[in-house]
C-alpha cells in the first residue's frame, strides 16, 4: 500500500501529554508533553530521532502511550481515514534488548553458535527469508535480490541464523522488516554495531526509500554523536529529512535544516554539557619483558571444514596495555574473543592459546586453555559484550545491582551473597577489600557520575535495585561495573557504550581514560572492541596498539 502523499501520516498536536499506559489519573506526571511544537510527519520524511527520550517517542508511536487530549484524527490521520488499523503497517526493528532474541529472562547459551554445526543443521538466513517472501508474496525476485545485494547479505543467505555475526544479524533483521512490506519502518539506533561499508550500505538504500513510492517512510533513532559531532556540525547520514528531540522533557520536531541552524546552538551546548576535555593520560612503558596476559600463536578456526574464519593469527597481549580490535563485520573478532574466554570448543584444540590461569596478579603464569579450569579462566577476565548483555539472567527475582556487581568477582552469573553488604568468603580481610571495592566502582560510575541531580544517598538507593528494574543504559553500566570489580587480568569491553545514554558515555570514558582514580591496575590489560574509532577511549599517541582481523588473518599496528 502506498500512502496518499497529500495525507498526514503522523500528527501529535500542540500541547498534547503523553502518558505511559496505566498512569492513572491526570495528576500522573507525563512522560513527555508537546507544549508549543506540533510533530506531523508526511510520508516523504525521513525522521531522525534522538535524545534520551527517543525510547517513549518509539512506545509513542507503536500506541504503547496515551496522547492526552486525544487527537481528533488519531495518532496517524491517513489511515484513520482509510480506515486501516496502523500497527498492521508498521515495523519498528530494535537492537537494544537482543541482538539474537534471548534476552527475555530465559537462560540463553551463547556458545551454542560456536558449537560444530553439519551443513543444513539449522535454518539458514536464506530459507528464513524464502519464509517471508511465501506470505508477502509482492516482492519480485528481482527487488530481493537487489535488497541482498544492497544490505550485503547475499554471500551470507547460506549461512545458519545461528552462526551470524552480529552485524550480519543486525542486517539481516532490517531485511526481514523491510520484506514484510511495512508503510512505515521504525528503527531502533541502526548503525551500532555495523562496519563502515555496511553503515554506507545501510544509509544508501535508506536514502533510495526517498525516492521510491512504495517504500516504507523510515523513523530511525540514533545516539547523538552520529548526528551532531563534538563542535555540532551535522554529521547526520544523508537519509534525514527531520530531527525529533527528546530529552529532559525538552520536545522538539523540525526539518534537518532547523535543528541545525537553531535548535543545536541553542540547546544542544547544554545538553551536551558537563565533561569536555580529558585527564592527562601517561603512557604506560611496556617492554618485551612485560609478563604477557594472552599469548596465541598460529590459531585456526574452521567451520563444516571449510569455512576458515581464523587463520594462522597470532596475537600477545602484555599488561598495561591497551588493544583496540577491530575488523569488518563477520571478520572473526567475536570468535577470537570466545577463544580468549575459552567459551569456543575449538580453544580447547589450539596447540598454542595460552591465558591467564590466575587472578593474583604476581602469578601470572600462563597456561593452555585446556589446563585452566572454567571458574578461573571466568574469574581472570572481564567481560562486557552484546552476547553477555543477553545472557545476563533477569529472571533471578531480587538481583539487586549490588549483587549484580559483585558477580564479577567470581565471573559467574549467580551472586553469592544474599544481598547488600553481604559478599560470601571466608577470609574477613578479603570480603573487606572486596565490599570496599564494589562501592569504589558503584560510586565512580554509578548515577552519582552520570544523573542530572546527583547525591551521595543516589549510589547506595542504586545499588539496592532490582537489576531487571533498571532501564537498559543502566543495566549494561552495571555490566561495566561487573567486568572491572575484581581487577582481571584481562578486560574486554566489546561495544561497550551501546545501549548507554550520554551522560553515562561520558562519565564512563572519564573514568577509564583517568589514570589517577584506579580504574586499571598497572598489571591489566584491555581490549576495546568497537567499529567506531572514536569510542575507543585511549589514543595511539598514549599507547594504543591496533589488532585487525581481514580475511581470517591479524595484524598488529601501533
Ligand atoms: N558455527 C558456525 N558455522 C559457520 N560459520 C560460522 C559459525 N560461527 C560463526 N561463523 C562465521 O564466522 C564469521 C565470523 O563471525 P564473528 O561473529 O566472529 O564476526 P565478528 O567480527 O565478531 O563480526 P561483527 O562485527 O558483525 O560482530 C562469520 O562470517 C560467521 O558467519
Amino acid at each position: 500500500m502506498r500512502i496518499n502523499p497529500s495525507a498526514l501520516l503522523i500528527r501529535i498536536p500542540k500541547s498534547s501529554s503523553i502518558y505511559a499506559l496505566g498512569a492513572a489519573n491526570k495528576r500522573s506526571k507525563p512522560l513527555f508533553e508537546t507544549r508549543d511544537v506540533e510533530w506531523t510527519v508526511n510520508p516523504e520524511d525521513s525522521w531522525a530521532l534522538v535524545g534520551k527520550g527517543k525510547g517513549d517517542i518509539f512506545q509513542t508511536l507503536l500506541g504503547h502511550t496515551r496522547v492526552s487530549p486525544p487527537p481528533p484524527e488519531g495518532l496517524y490521520p491517513w489511515f484513520k481515514q482509510m480506515d486501516v488499523d496502523p500497527f498492521s503497517r508498521l515495523k519498528f526493528v530494535s537492537f537494544r534488548h537482543s541482538i539474537r532474541g534471548g534476552s527475555s529472562g530465559e537462560f540463553y547459551d551463547y556458545t551454542a553458535r560456536y558449537g560444530a554445526m553439519r551443513d543444513g543443521d539449522d535454518k539458514t538466513l536464506g530459507n528464513s527469508f524464502l519464509d517471508i517472501l511465501r506470505e508477502e508474496s509482492k516482492t519480485t525476485e528481482t527487488e530481493y535480490h537487489a535488497l541482498m545485494m544492497s544490505l550485503g547479505l547475499t554471500e551470507h543467505l547460506d549461512v545458519p541464523l545461528v552462526a551470524l555475526s552480529n552485524g550480519q544479524m543486525r542486517r539481516a533483521r532490517i531485511a526481514r522488516a523491510i520484506l514484510r512490506r511495512p508503510d512505515i519502518l521504525l528503527l531502533d539506533e541502526p548503525l551500532t554495531g555495523l562496519d563502515t561499508i555496511s553503515r554506507e550500505r545501510l544509509t544508501h538504500l535508506l536514502e533510495s526509500f526517498r525516492s521510491t513510492p512504495s517504500a516504507p517512510t523510515v523513523l530511525s533513532s540514533f545516539r547523538l554523536q552520529e548526528v551532531v559531532d563534538h563542535g555540532l556540525k551535522d554529521v547526520a547520514p544523508p537519509f534525514i529529512s527531520h530531527v525529533v528531540y527528546l530529552e529532559n522533557e525538552r520536545f522538539w520536531a523540525g526539518s534537518r535544516a532547523e535543528f541545525f541552524e537553531d535548535f543545536a546552538g541553542r540547546y544542544l551546548h547544554k545538553a551536551n554539557g558537563g565533561y569536555s576535555g580529558r585527564p592527562e593520560v601517561t603512557t604506560k612503558l611496556v617492554t618485551a619483558e612485560t609478563p604477557l596476559v594472552v599469548d596465541m600463536q598460529g590459531i585456526n578456526v574452521v567451520y563444516q571444514g571449510k569455512r576458515k574464519v581464523l587463520d594462522d593469527v597470532s596475537w600477545q597481549i602484555r599488561q598495561g596495555e591497551r588493544w583496540h580490535l577491530q575488523g569488518s563485520n563477520g571478520s572473526g573478532k567475536t570468535t577470537l574473543l570466545s577463544l580468549l574466554t575459552g567459551d569456543h570448543p575449538q580453544s580447547y584444540t589450539q596447540k598454542h592459546l595460552l591465558l591467564p590461569s590466575s587472578t593474583a596478579h604476581r602469578q601470572h603464569e600462563l597456561k593452555l586453555r585446556k589446563r585452566i579450569p572454567t571458574a578461573i579462566l571466568q574469574s581472570s577476565i572481564g567481560l562486557v559484550s552484546p552476547e553477555l548483555f543477553d545472557a545476563f539472567p533477569r529472571k533471578q527475582p531480587g538481583m539487586t545491582v549490588w549483587d549484580a556487581v559483585q558477580t564479577g568477582f567470581t565471573g559467574v552469573f549467580m551472586p553469592a551473597g544474599k544481598g547488600v553488604g553481604n559478599v560470601e568468603h571466608d577470609d574477613d580481610d578479603v570480603k573487606r577489600m572486596r565490599v570496599k571495592r564494589i562501592w569504589e566502582v558503584l560510586e565512580a560510575i554509578g548515577p552519582n557520575s552520570w544523573a542530572d541531580n546527583a547525591s551521595r544517598d543516589m549510589t547506595r538507593e542504586f545499588a539496592a535495585r532490582r537489576f531487571t528494574d533498571l532501564t537498559l543504559g543502566e543495566q549494561r553500566v552495571v555490566l561495566l561495573m561487573r567486568a572491572l570489580v575484581g581487577r582481571p587480568p584481562l578486560v574486554i569491553l566489546d561495544e561497550v557504550w551501546s545501549g548507554m545514554e550520554e551522560g553515562m558515555v561520558r562519565a564512563v570514558k572519564r573514568y577509564l581514560t583517568d589514570d589517577s582514580n584506579g580504574a586499571f591496575g598497572k598489571e591489566q590489560a584491555v581490549v576495546v572492541v568497537t567499529h567506531w574509532e572514536e569510542e575507543v577511549p585511549w589514543r595511539m599517541e598514549e599507547g594504543l596498539k591496533r589488532f585487525t582481523l581481514e580475511g581470517g588473518q591479524g595484524h598488529k599496528s601501533s
